[in-house]
């Protein structure tokens, strides 16, 4: 239980602490670090240059991809920000015909009807533009998304495990990140032209005294002076962190009433635990504000004073066109004095969407940056050169028999783990041999088999295969020699006649084989208990829901509902046995001079795990096979060589017999198992 303090501090208190170049915020639950960097001019250029390099980029990507549909959209966006100019223009002029008519007792009916239906031609071919323009935008989206989907599925398989550790802050990039920065930048563009025109028809209206620059200047003052004054956070670089115990706790226990957690949380009986302790959480953290720490900021900082300042600056306008009226009392003084009102607030609501575009356009981008890096990263594996093996009839250090494998002073530690996970490790290996690791968990077994496999690289010593360092090798080819069957081994969500099949490519439809390598695996049972046998998807990916129809009512749709496919399931152990159903297909490629199996057979039954082991062994020939297990039995009984390791290291080796002679670790380990089945 978490002892319950009670916050002392001020819920939204704000406050500064400096340390280490950065500014710290305190904003309710979360913690917001910002860079403490003195404003440098090189550095901003710097950074608009890498803005605009992106925004071309993207430009350039999204044209290439569409060229028609693009050139269209941006023709779209742009009318539309022009559209409330020209709509301005027009109502001006019937405002004026009017005016004019009034003074002067009769209205220009010509001039009249002419600007009432210029205004409505406008109206009509805006509507025109703006409904096919939906539908260009959705099919440049499509396109977008599609293109960059598969950007990035091609980047994410291409990447490698240390990589991917690296990583782990690129998982939130999608396609979605290219389609709003594309569409930011056209917004961007259509924003801009709107306030160019709004601009221009200003400076147009007060063209006759010279005001209109002026006025201009007069309508985004307001805007402008809160922008420099207080720019906002969203524009900022920062990093967030939730601090608060409390509401760290209460989203942890929040989460055990997903159903993951369901059946865990029933039968432990701790229903009421976990209301208890949110409760007391939720006491404990109090009115501290757990909204978005940029909504908090907004709240926080505004200081009401300044708000006054602005409110009165937004009103300069009016101001400036009661001294017009009063300067130039023209005929046409109340039509200019309702056309600047309505063009002042035109001005300043483009001068915000300006505003507003450019700072999700900046964070935009700078996401586009790492969607662009991501492609570019550089895998820690790097490709060989020699094919393995290297002849068939005469391999340098190997033998037709299977893979020699070699160690030699070998330290590795997993990418942000300090501790090493094999720390320098020698040994070797003999084509053909059958060897069994052993060990504690976190001993480094799975990282020896890792290593050979080339899922990841040593960081000092060297792994040689058939006599060659590991790394001279093509990926590919050694990859082809090494079949494992792993607890990391999962179902792919395809069907089970792939999932077997893809074991060995080149056979993937031959289903003679696949049956045959079922069968290996003690998966036949398994696959003939399944409505549609092979062919049966076990984790399909795909979509159906419904909306306001129940599953029992008597309806034609309830009756699809029904009759939409339920996903069929099958036990853990049945899944491992369709697994290795993959290996012993890898195996019939001919190519394979090394299996490593890891401990596959958590969820087996004792009948399969032997039937498994024995199919194992006897397709041993020409390939040297090794077993990670916990296990001690029949199978380190018929090892040529057994490594038992310790911390990461390897503490012993060699035959059953010889290692219970040694009275160590392994026969400690031995033991301790054999003592379960003595009688007493
Ligand atoms: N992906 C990883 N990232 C960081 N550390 C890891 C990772 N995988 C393993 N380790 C660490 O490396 C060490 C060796 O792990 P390894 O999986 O090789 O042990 P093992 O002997 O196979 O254990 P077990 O018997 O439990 O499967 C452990 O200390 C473990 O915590």
């Amino acid at each position: 239980m978490v002892p319950v303090q009670l916050a002392k501090e001020h819920p939204t208190s704000i406050h500064d602490s400096k340390d280490s170049g950065l500014e710290t915020l305190k904003l309710g639950v979360y913690n917001l670090y910002l860079e403490r960097q003195p404003f440098s001019f090189l550095e901003q250029l710097k950074k608009w240059q890498s803005i605009f390099a992106i925004i071309l980029k993207v430009i350039s990507e999204v044209y290439t991809l569409a060229p028609t549909l693009f050139l269209l959209h941006i023709f779209a966006k742009v009318s539309k920000g022009i559209e409330a100019v020209i709509l301005l223009h027009y109502e001006t002029r019937i405002v004026q015909t009017v005016e004019v008519g009034l003074l002067q007792g009769s209205i220009n009916s010509r001039a009249l009807f002419d600007a009432v239906m210029a205004r409505l031609l406008c109206v009509v071919i805006v509507g025109a533009i703006y409904y096919p323009r939906e539908r260009l935008e959705n099919q440049l989206r499509v396109r977008v998304l599609h293109h960059f989907d598969e950007y990035l599925l091609t980047s994410r398989l291409s990447m490698d495990l240390s990589l991917i550790a690296d990583n782990l802050s690129d998982e939130h990039l999608s396609a979605e990140t290219a389609w709003s920065c594309a569409q930011r930048i056209m917004s961007m563009a259509s924003e801009l032209f709107g306030l160019i025109s709004c601009l221009g028809f200003v400076i147009h209206i007060g063209h006759k005294s010279n005001y209109g620059a002026l006025f201009s200047v007069c309508c985004v003052f307001g805007p402008l002076l809160r922008v420099v004054n207080r720019p906002s956070l969203n524009a900022k670089p920062r990093v967030i962190e939730a601090t608060n115990t409390h509401f760290l706790r209460m989203r942890a226990l929040r989460a055990l009433s997903q159903n993951l957690f369901r059946s865990d949380v029933i039968s432990g009986n701790i229903v009421q635990y976990i209301i208890n302790e949110f409760r007391r959480s939720r006491v404990a953290l109090g009115d501290t504000d757990t909204d978005h720490p940029e909504n908090i900021a907004r709240i926080h900082q505004k200081s009401w004073i300044e708000e006054m300042i602005y409110d009165i600056v937004d009103d300069f306008p009016t101001l400036f066109s009661a001294i017009f009226a009063l300067a130039q009392p023209t005929s046409t003084v109340l039509s200019t004095l309702v056309s600047l009102h309505e063009s002042a607030s035109l001005l300043r609501r483009s001068f915000w969407n300006i505003y507003w575009e450019m700072s999700n356009l900046l964070s935009e981008s700078s996401s586009m940056e790492l969607l662009y890096e991501f492609g570019k990263k550089e895998t820690k594996i790097k490709d060989g050169t020699i094919s393995y093996p290297l002849s068939t009839s005469a391999p340098k250090g190997g033998s037709d028999e299977g893979m020699a494998i070699e160690l030699r002073n070998v330290s590795f530690s997993y990418p942000g783990n300090n501790t090493k996970a094999l720390d320098n490790v020698s040994l070797s290996i003999r084509p053909g041999q059958l060897v069994v690791v052993v060990g504690a968990n976190g001993s480094g077994k799975s990282t020896f088999v890792k290593l050979i496999s080339r899922l990841y690289d040593a960081e000092s010593g060297s792994v040689l295969i058939d006599g060659e360092e590991i790394q001279r090798y093509k990926l590919q080819s050694l990859r082809q020699a090494i079949a494992t069957l792993t607890q990391d081994h999962h179902l792919y969500p395809l069907s089970i006649h792939e999932n077997i099949g893809l074991g060995f490519l080149e056979a993937v439809d031959n289903t003679e084989m696949i049956q045959e390598a079922a069968r290996k695996g003690c998966a036949t049972d398994v696959i003939d208990k399944l409505s549609n046998g092979l062919e049966t998807v076990l984790d399909p990916q795909s979509i159906q829901y419904f909306y306001r129809v129940q599953e029992g009512e008597k309806s034609k749709l309830a009756e699809k509902l029904k009759s939409f496919e339920k996903s069929a399931d099958v036990s853990g152990g049945e899944r491992q046995r369709l697994v290795a159903a993959r290996t012993f297909m890898r195996l019939n490629s001919g190519k394979v001079r090394l299996v490593g199996v890891d401990e596959p057979s958590s969820a087996l039954d004792p009948k399969a795990e032997l039937e498994l082991f024995d199919n194992l062994r006897n397709s041993r020939e020409a390939k040297t096979v090794i077993f990670v297990t916990h296990r001690f039995g029949h199978l380190t009984k018929h090892a040529d060589v057994i490594f038992c390791m310790s911390k990461g290291r390897m503490t012993e080796s060699g035959t059953h017999t010889e290692l219970m002679e040694l009275g160590g670790e392994y026969s400690k380990m031995y033991n301790i198992q054999a003592k379960a089945f003595e009688t007493e």
